[in-house]
């Protein structure tokens, strides 16, 4: 479904991703981990279009991606969240999810049903007509997975969507993407630090150091990597 080939971004010299690949099957559940700077997100905007890649291909349902727009991007289906959520305050859960619903079109209803879907797949209808600003910080976060997923994505990125949730939070929200990928077969790539929630999810892991993919496989084979435990794992700054 997704395939980063090679794929390179400096800032004023700093290679920030160096020629990275990777790849997401569909149905797939990718997780992609590795010490704070590593370039996690600035791969993430690379495929959602916020910025374009000094080289490399990325393919997304084989057509080339890298350079879209955002909102290009959007609409051939890959949905994002973003990691300093920033809710609309006065608006309800509802409506700041209903911003989501209306990728593609202006038709009021149906973002208002996206964004009802979408709210109901995380367990957050109850919630719907509280003001953003009444929620909690894990609230915060579930409104933002709901507004990438009222765009209705194929392809969902979660950027470390479980950072600062107690365990039973993280568990809880853990659930929801299974339940998201099994019922309506979303794909999910997620950077992530919380590796209970890594462990529990991705049937892949992709790691990221220093701007290169120093390893990949499964959950068990990536926290056994040696090259791994020294440049992450080891440290201690993951939960
Ligand atoms: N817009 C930018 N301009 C300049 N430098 C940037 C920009 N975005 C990221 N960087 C730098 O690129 C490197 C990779 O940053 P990035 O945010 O992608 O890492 P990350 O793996 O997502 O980290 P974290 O886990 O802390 O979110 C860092 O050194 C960062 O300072």
């Amino acid at each position: 479904m997704l395939e980063v080939a090679e794929v390179s971004k400096s800032f004023r010299g700093l290679r920030a991703v160096s020629e990275a690949s990777l790849e997401v099957r569909q149905g797939e559940i990718v997780a992609l981990i590795g010490p704070n700077g590593a370039g996690k997100t600035t791969l993430f905007n690379l495929v959602a279009g916020a910025m374009k890649p000094d080289a490399g291909s990325i393919r997304f349902l084989g057509a080339e991606i890298a350079g879209k727009r955002a909102d290009q991007v959007c609409d051939a289906g890959i949905g994002r969240t973003f990691q300093l959520v920033k809710p609309f305050a006065d608006m309800t859960v509802l409506e700041n999810a209903m911003v989501g619903g209306f990728r593609g079109t202006a038709d009021r209803e149906q973002a208002r049903e996206r964004a009802s879907l979408a709210l109901q797949g995380l367990d957050m209808w109850a919630l719907r007509n509280r003001p953003a600003a009444s929620l909690t910080l894990p609230d915060r976060k579930r409104l933002e997975v709901a507004r990438a997923l009222a765009t209705q994505p194929k392809l969902l990125l979660l950027d470390e969507v479980m950072a600062g949730l107690r365990p039973t939070e993280t568990d809880q929200m853990v659930a929801a993407f299974r339940r998201l990928a099994e019922r309506h077969g979303i794909t999910i790539l997620l950077i992530e630090h919380v590796m209970r929630a890594v462990m529990a999810l991705a049937q892949r892991v992709y790691v990221l150091h220093h701007g290169e993919i120093i390893a990949q496989g499964t959950p068990q084979q990536v926290t056994q990597d040696p090259r791994v435990l020294e440049s992450y794992l080891g440290t201690g700054a993951v939960h």
